[in-house]
């Protein structure tokens, strides 16, 4: 069986994060563990706080973990803040971690900010180019390459490459949940190619939350069972717009994924 860490942050309702994470590499036939960096005050309808764990602490249940299992790939979510960016950055390097699919999240569906400028800054300068993949929605791929993306077209694309190669960024997959149109298309940008998948649009992408993590879990876990990029790219889109599709009512708020 594969393992696949991940590192990210807790959702009590289960709706994003960790839960869902572990709950979408099980459902893929792999093993998940996983490290906390911040504990959530959420519902479906919205996140009320967010505290990160003392990065100490963070940093020896990371160490602990990967000493341990030795993961076959990483999934990186919610971190919260530069103290837990920088604790993760120095683990990939001391244990030269492989396949590591990071999903920059900043802001939640329900628009509570994760990250401050001084995070930000950190994440664009250090700890992208470290990830083997990163996987930004519309919003956070325009603070990222810090220009606007109203569409996915060539001209766009283009610029975001040179962006990506002048960063040091190997990899990135722009997911297109919140851009406009009928289709729910995602564009994976390495240094030389540009490849597109899509699928059908169901109702408002604001209505689901967690499509996000679980994208970037069940890419990590696709990767850890051995997957090329786009192979892993076309079955994440499979295995994603099926839950989508199920997608469930559970609380008062937003759908939730169901794996
Ligand atoms: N309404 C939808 N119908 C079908 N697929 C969708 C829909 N919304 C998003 N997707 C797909 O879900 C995946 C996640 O994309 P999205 O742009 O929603 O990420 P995100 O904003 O980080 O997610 P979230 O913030 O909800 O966790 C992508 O593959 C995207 O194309
Ligand atoms: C712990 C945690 N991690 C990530 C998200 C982002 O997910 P979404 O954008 O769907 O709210 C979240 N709300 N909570």
């Amino acid at each position: 069986m594969r393992k696949v860490l991940i590192i990210a942050g807790f959702d009590p309702s289960g709706g994003a994060g960790i839960v869902l994470d572990t709950k979408v590499v099980r459902a893929l036939g792999e093993f998940a563990a996983s490290t906390i960096t911040c504990l959530t005050v959420q519902t479906t309808e919205r996140v009320y706080d967010a505290k990160t764990i003392d990065p100490d602490f963070f940093e020896y249940q990371l160490q602990k973990i990967i000493e341990d299992i030795e993961p076959d790939s990483v999934k990186i979510g919610l971190l919260g803040s530069e103290e837990i960016a920088r604790s993760v950055l120095r683990n990939i390097r001391r244990y030269n971690l492989k396949n590591i699919v990071c999903d920059p999240v900043l802001k939640s569906t329900s628009g509570f900010e994760f990250g401050k400028d001084k995070f930000v800054e950190f994440l664009k300068s250090e700890f992208l180019k470290v990830c083997s993949v990163i996987t930004p929605n519309k919003t956070e791929a325009e603070v990222i390459f810090d220009m606007k993306i109203e569409n996915f077209g060539e001209d766009i694309l283009n610029s975001i490459q040179q962006k990506m190669n002048k960063m040091g960024i190997k990899s990135c997959v722009l997911k297109g949940g919140h851009v406009d149109g009928h289709l729910a298309e995602d564009v994976l940008i390495t240094q030389t190619e540009i490849y597109r998948v899509s699928a059908k649009k169901k109702g408002s992408t604001d209505n689901i939350h967690g499509t996000g993590c679980a994208f970037s879990s069940a890419f990590a876990t696709f990767l850890a069972k051995g997957y090329n990029m786009y192979d892993a790219l076309k079955q994440t889109k499979d295995f994603v717009s099926n839950l989508i599709h199920n997608s469930i009512k559970i609380g008062k708020g937003r759908l939730v994924l169901n794996p």
